[in-house]
């Protein structure tokens, strides 16, 4: 397909572009954090520090290359992170640190000549302060998703999404620790890339979903599982065993007959890994009174359902991104195949009106 035939094909493939180069070039400069993190010793790994370092200079990236690489568009960002703290005396140090690593990144990767100053960092991290809404294009952020297991050198991912109108429309998801190769044999087995580790996940509205070595490799299109007998299902939940709740879980797959132990995992890497097929379903059941940001679900979201997966509220409602910063829906989500979507709500609804 011709260049000019893609663009026809995909009205956001230059947002897309941008997006993926901005998530790659965030995500390099995670993992050299986390190198030095996991390089560290114990008392160091109990400091915050580092991942806030990383936390900031990934929003940092994130909002310099969509700025430089979509000069025309109109600029909104909902995004995690702000600069309140990094301005309090006392951050100086931070913040040096943080400019340093942008820039080393910036250098290293060639595409742009130029370095940041420390007042250009805390511009770029303000660049995400919008609140969103349901009318014009903003772009959602979560620098790093799964602050946790990028802390215990496990799965975290970058997560960029844009909102046209209050509808999701482009998601991109760089999973760094996540192998390229789907355990599931529908979708797997990319070549020469078996054992490669770092995947992009990438969806467009109407152009499905796809999936890439972090570094670069062919595009492959990925599709959820068709298991429709839950019996053969397995699900993801949070590796953080505060952030959804496990008796509601395990009470659900009980009912549902799932006979595989769940597959715990940080970040929306589990959306990633949903979408090719690695599980089955994936259940998030916060505790009662806790409010979903929009960053936390925006890319993962269209990854699956531009897989062929369903992503609901417990009310079995489409998730609104439209509000703000916050999502405003019913407690728990679910995410699985349009074949278990229905068995699963209702077993969901079932455990959590015993709950009460
Ligand atoms: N108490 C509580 N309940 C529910 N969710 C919470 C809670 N606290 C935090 N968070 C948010 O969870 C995000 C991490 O997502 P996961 O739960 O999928 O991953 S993990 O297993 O916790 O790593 C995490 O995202 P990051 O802050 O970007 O890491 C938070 O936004
Ligand atoms: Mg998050
Ligand atoms: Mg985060
Ligand atoms: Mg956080």
């Amino acid at each position: 397909m011709s260049q000019l035939s893609e663009v026809a094909a995909n009205p956001y493939a230059a947002e897309l572009a941008a997006a993926k180069k901005a998530v790659v070039l965030a995500a390099r400069l995670c993992q050299i954090v986390q190198q030095g993190i996991l390089q560290s010793d114990v008392q160091s790994k109990a400091d915050r520090t580092p991942v806030t370092v990383a936390d900031y200079g990934s929003q940092v990236l994130v909002s310099l290359v969509l700025k430089k690489e979509l000069p025309s568009h109109s600029f909104s960002m909902v995004a995690e992170e702000d600069s309140k703290d990094l301005r309090k005396d006392g951050a100086q140090e931070v913040l040096e640190h943080i400019t340093s690593l942008v820039n080393e990144t910036i250098a290293n990767d060639g595409s742009y000549n130029m370095s940041l100053s420390k007042e250009d960092v805390l511009a770029a991290i303000d660049g995400g302060k919008s609140e969103g809404g349901p009318s014009g294009r903003h772009w959602i952020l979560d620098p790093i998703d799964g602050t946790k297991g990028f802390i215990r050198g496990d799965q975290y991912a970058v997560a960029l999404g844009l909102l046209d109108e209050g509808k999701v429309v482009l998601g991109v998801l760089g999973c760094p620790n996540l192998p390229l190769k789907s355990t599931n044999k529908h979708n797997g087995g990319y070549g020469s890339s078996r054992d490669q580790v770092g995947s992009l996940f990438f969806a467009t509205i109407g152009c499905g979903t796809e999936v890439e070595a972090l570094e670069g490799s062919d595009p492959q299109k990925i599709s959820v599982c068709s298991i429709n007998n839950p019996v053969d299902a397995s699900f993801f939940e949070s590796f953080e065993a505060s952030h959804s709740k496990r008796d509601l879980t395990s009470s659900i797959a009980e009912k549902l007959g799932v006979q595989a132990p769940p597959v715990r995992m940080d970040s929306q890497a589990k959306y990633g890994a949903l979408a090719r097929g690695d599980g089955a379903i994936f259940l998030r059941i916060p505790h009662k009174g806790y409010i979903e940001t929009v960053w936390d679900h925006v890319a993962g979201s269209i990854v699956v359902t531009e897989a062929g997966g369903m992503v609901k509220d417990a009310s079995g409602n489409d998730l609104d991104f439209s509000k703000g910063r916050y999502l405003d829906r019913d407690r728990g989500i679910i995410a699985t195949n349009k074949y278990l979507m229905p068995v699963v709500l209702k077993a969901l609804q079932e455990a959590m009106k015993e709950e009460q």
